[in-house]
């Protein structure tokens, strides 16, 4: 069943040339599909659409859903920094009723998971680039969507962090079975993560590549069947080969 369908999705700033042109897209539930392309070739813009941020001009974007089944991250972990982490991480609650008791323990839960537990009375400041990050995954995941958006999460981090998010949200959304959409630049991230990779390029999808590696450990990067998958999508995406 598809959680999440583009149809012939059309979209242009008002009084630009269309950013989006006939983009077509099938996310399965639970499949975790990563978007990459060249900087300005409409990843941004086709995330907005699919979470309801943005209006196709033609085409369609069905959610079996309703719009707070949808979580968000941006590259930038855009925290409040007059809040205490815990607080930020039940930001999206507290914006409806005063948290209850299974949503303060369950906030404390996700930040455990993260790692996070000992931090939760701290203030954003006080935290790295890289757990900040951790607190937004926290935020986006704390009313359990169905559908997680993610726009270059980690593209801030450096190397080693950014390789143990990738863990940490790949365990994460395979708990909580929760359906992912996430933008990158970085092909080798793009093949850890996904089930597919689909290669944006003039604002539609060019190419969608299946990923198939059998166990997502920090072994397989150096694996034959990553590199070849890598190879592929620098195909896709008319890059030279490595070798
Ligand atoms: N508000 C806007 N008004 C006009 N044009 C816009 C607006 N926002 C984005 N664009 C244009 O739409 C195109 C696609 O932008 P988008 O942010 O979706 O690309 P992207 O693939 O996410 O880029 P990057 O990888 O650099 O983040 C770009 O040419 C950009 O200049």
């Amino acid at each position: 069943m598809s959680l999440l369908k583009l149809e012939d999705v059309r979209f242009a700033f008002p009084g630009w040339p269309p950013t989006v042109d006939g983009a077509r897209l099938e996310v399965a539930a639970g499949a975790f599909h990563c978007l990459v392309g060249r900087s300005g070739c409409g990843k941004t813009t086709l995330l907005k659409l699919a979470a309801g941020l943005l209006v196709p001009d033609s085409g369609r974007v069905v959610f079996a859903g309703r719009a707070q089944d949808i979580g968000f991250v941006f590259q930038v972990p855009n925290l409040l920094e007059w809040l205490r982490v815990i607080d930020n991480v039940l930001l999206p609650v507290s914006l409806h009723h005063r948290p209850r008791q299974e949503e303060l323990e369950r906030a404390l839960q996700l930040l455990e998971q993260l790692g996070l537990r000992e931090h939760a009375n701290k203030r954003p400041r006080q935290l790295s680039g890289g757990q900040q990050s951790r607190v937004a995954l926290a935020r986006a995941l704390i009313l359990q969507p169905s559908l997680l958006l993610l726009d270059e999460p980690f593209a801030a981090l450096d190397a080693i962090t950014r390789e143990e998010l990738q863990r940490d949200l790949l365990a994460m959304c395979r708990r909580q079975r929760t359906t992912v959409l996430f933008v990158t630049h970085d092909i080798g991230e793009a093949v850890y993560l996904a089930d597919a990779v689909d290669v944006v390029e003039g604002g539609r999808i060019s190419q969608e590549i299946a990923i198939d590696l059998p166990e997502r450990t920090g072994a397989v990067r150096t694996s034959a069947a990553f590199a070849r998958h890598c190879e592929q999508v620098r195909a896709a995406l008319h890059l030279e080969a490595l070798a």
